[in-house]
């Protein structure tokens, strides 16, 4: 394994809940270069938002190893660590500084970019949800990474303004990498170049899209199959 290949190394991760168990990964691993385009299909609640934070670096497995390196962003759009109180402009200023990202090119790309206007300079506690996506996904766009990271979608809102948000983003993959979970395979056909499945926590790599789409479509198919049966048994 290359010293640079991001990714997961016989990665367990699970929740404990009062009576409940939920397991995420169960030793799985999926190594790739932070330059592939990798994408991850898997069934609602399957732990998709899990395994993108992980590489990210929002928590840590139960055992095994994320390999990151590199830069690698927060999930694209993450508004998480905003401040209600200070202004869309003040937040973008101090993630700048975090980042160490020229925060005047990118607060002035950030208010081009997601449109906000006057409301730019607004307390966040006044945003609607989409206004705060949209200052989460231009702020995405505005500091670099070699490996995004995506978590279901690329951006909010109107479908104009999505189409924006895919254009961008696309423009960022000409130089970087990306690691996309997602339910939907229309998404993963649209930006994947390797594929894989999430099934009862392993990742199940596949040879290209058609087989990744067919593993998909029968884990779909087992799920209704499994709920018609619970509905059966509920009926009698
Ligand atoms: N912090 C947590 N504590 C306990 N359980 C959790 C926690 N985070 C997630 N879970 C559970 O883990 C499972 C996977 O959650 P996750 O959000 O990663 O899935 P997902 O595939 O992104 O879901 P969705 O398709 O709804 O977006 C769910 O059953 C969820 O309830």
């Amino acid at each position: 394994m290359g010293d640079l290949m991001i990714g997961f190394e016989n990665c367990t991760k699970e929740f404990r809940l009062d009576n409940d168990h939920r397991v995420i990964l169960d030793e799985a691993t999926l190594m790739f270069d932070p330059s592939d385009r990798v994408c991850v299909l898997g069934l609602p609640s399957s732990g998709k938002t899990t395994i993108a934070n992980l590489l990210s670096g929002f928590g840590r497995p139960n055992a095994g190893q994320v390999h990151r390196s590199g830069r690698i962003s927060w999930p694209l759009g993450f508004a998480g660590a905003f401040h209600p109180s200070m202004s869309g402009a003040r937040n973008i200023e101090i993630i700048a500084d975090l980042a160490e990202a020229p925060r005047n090119w990118v607060s002035a790309y950030v208010a081009e970019f997601s449109e906000l206007g006057d409301d730019y300079y607004r307390p966040l506690e006044t945003y609607s949800s989409s206004m705060r996506s949209r200052l989460g996904f231009a702020l995405s766009m505005a500091i670099p990474a070699d490996t995004y990271v995506v978590d279901g979608i690329v951006g909010t809102g109107s479908p104009s303004y999505r189409a924006k948000c895919e254009v961008a983003f696309e423009q960022k993959l000409d130089n970087a990498g990306m690691f996309f979970v997602t339910q939907s395979p229309r998404i993963a056909e649209k930006f994947g170049r390797r594929f894989a499945v999430l099934k009862d926590g392993d990742f199940v790599l596949t040879e290209d899209f058609s087989a990744a789409e067919k593993a998909f479509e029968e884990q779909l198919a087992a799920q209704d199959d499994l709920r018609l049966l619970v509905e059966g048994f509920a009926n009698d």
